[in-house]
């Protein structure tokens, strides 16, 4: 049973000021915002928190003077157990979510205020000063966090230095850097890293943005002649998260006001993370002095995974989707897909949705047999859009032009969600050039057809099979 010596949150709200008297750091500060004290049982206080990390960081640095603070205010000499509390979590990502929704109607800067503070919640402090507006971008993917991200080998220091700027921004690493190739969780981190500043510092102002978009947002406030919003937008953020920079090589304009954002953001001790296919001084088509910015904090590369960081992978994933699957069949798909994760969390669900529709069991045969049909990008023919699209076309019997074009009748919208899907598990592209490719469509409609099908493919048989049949005719038309 647990001894309530008194109101937990007021023990909790004195141990904070106690510290505080002890100057902490604004990260530390965030720390024990996000902490709850549970209560007091045989002498152990325990502790509640809503990450792995934010109890590994309490332990590794804030233990003692934890003890210390509870003890005296306790009257009595504590232990501490610090426990990872999912519904801690999950209360503090529904505010979040809360603040993010009462902000992104206008997508530009509202009051901080809607911000639903829990008392205990730290105030908006941006280590750089607070932040008193908050743009906080309602398109981080709420499924790529630091919870979901597993750590292995091939990413352990493109992992840290994201956790480490996210809590401390700006002084940590700036900008960071982080390169490798296709599929292998660097857009993961990113989305990761703006989740976590804002459940560290509510209210801060994240904005992730894919350099295309950046580009044509700039395109845009030039022809609506819009710059000085335009520069608001990118200027006045405290985190800028930007996806695939590669995308930027040779538009100089657009380069040249990237440069000017990067150095007002730097210059004010504004956190930038950047992402790319390539370092930075592999990017042909930048200007040296934006080149060699890029190196002033932290490089860092993503690499492919090794075999048990792909069967953990798998495992988080079939657990974050509650699928049953034997280990022998994670084992199976890992030893199969080995270069690209966004491919092996393809191949997984190939398997389940197989699995589901010929109401079987997920075994080892049954994986073999979907297998079978699937060959990593790193052993297959490099496939183009184009293939992609004439033969979605041929094989619904339409055209090119209505494949691409704006009607929206069923058969056409269903063919046109296969092909945008069938180009993200079987190109590179990144979605905005996908949806470029479909007649210059958003790319959220793409992330949206891929999801859909991505849903249904385990539900409707007929789609499973024209997924599957597909995928064959236009591996061997890129083969000839
Ligand atoms: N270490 C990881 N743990 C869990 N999931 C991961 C990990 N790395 C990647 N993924 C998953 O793999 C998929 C592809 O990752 P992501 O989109 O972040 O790759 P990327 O490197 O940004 O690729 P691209 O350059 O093509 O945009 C995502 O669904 C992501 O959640």
């Amino acid at each position: 049973m647990t001894e309530q010596p008194t109101d937990s949150h007021s023990v909790w709200q004195r141990v904070i000021s106690t510290l505080e008297a002890d100057i902490l750091s604004p990260r530390d500060r965030a720390f024990l915002g996000l902490t709850r004290f549970v209560g007091l049982l045989d002498g152990t206080a325990l502790l509640a928190v809503p990450y792995a990390h934010t109890k590994d960081t309490l332990e590794t640095t804030l233990r003692q003077p934890i003890v210390e603070a509870l003890s005296t205010e306790l009257g009595q000499e504590v232990r501490l157990a610090i426990t990872v509390d999912d519904d801690l979590r999950h209360q503090l990502e529904q505010q979040d979510e809360a603040a993010a929704t009462a902000t992104a109607d206008t997508g530009e800067a509202a009051p901080a205020q809607p911000v639903p503070t829990q008392p205990s919640r730290p105030a908006p402090t941006s280590p750089s000063g607070p932040a008193q507006t908050s743009v906080e971008d309602a398109r981080l993917n709420p499924k790529y966090t630091f919870e979901t991200f597993v750590s292995g080998s091939s990413n352990r220091f493109a992992h840290a230095a994201s956790l480490a700027v996210a809590e401390s921004p700006a002084r940590a690493y700036n900008p960071l850097f982080i390169y490798g190739e296709s599929g292998l969780g660097k857009t993961h981190l990113l989305h990761a890293i703006g989740h976590y500043a804002r459940s560290l510092y509510p209210g801060v102002r994240v904005r992730y943005v894919n350099s295309e978009e950046f580009t044509n947002d700039f395109i845009n406030s030039i022809r609506d002649e819009k710059a000085g919003a335009f520069q608001q937008r990118y200027r006045s953020v405290d985190f800028l998260l930007v996806d695939d920079i590669q995308f930027l090589q040779g538009k100089e304009q657009t380069i040249e006001e990237f440069f000017h954002t990067f150095n007002t953001l730097h210059n004010s001790e504004k956190q930038v993370v950047i992402t790319s296919d390539q370092p930075p001084k592999k990017l042909s088509g930048f200007a040296e002095r934006l080149r060699s910015r890029f190196e002033w904090g932290l490089l860092t590369d993503v690499q492919p995974p090794d075999l048990e960081t792909r069967i953990a992978i798998l495992q988080r994933k079939a657990a974050q989707e509650r699928m049953q699957l034997p280990d022998e069949v994670l084992e199976l798909i890992a030893s199969k897909i080995t270069s690209n994760i966004r491919e092996l969390e393809g191949a997984l669900i190939r398997v389940t949705a197989f699995a589901s529709l010929s109401s079987r069991p997920a075994d080892a045969d049954l994986a073999a047999h979907v297998l079978k049909d699937i060959i990593p990008s790193s052993e297959a023919a490099a496939i183009s859009v184009q293939t992609i699209m004439t033969e979605v076309a041929d094989y619904f019997q339409i055209t090119g032009e209505e494949l691409c074009g704006t009607s929206r009748s069923r058969m056409l919208v269903n063919a046109r969600q296969v092909a945008m899907y069938l180009c993200r598990e079987l190109t590179d592209l990144s979605l905005p050039q996908i949806g470029r490719e479909f007649g210059g469509r958003d790319h959220t409609t793409v992330m949206h057809a891929e999801r859909k099908i991505r849903h249904q493919i385990g539900e409707r048989r007929a789609l499973y099979d024209q997924i599957t049949e597909l995928t064959g005719i236009i591996r061997k038309a890129s083969a000839r």
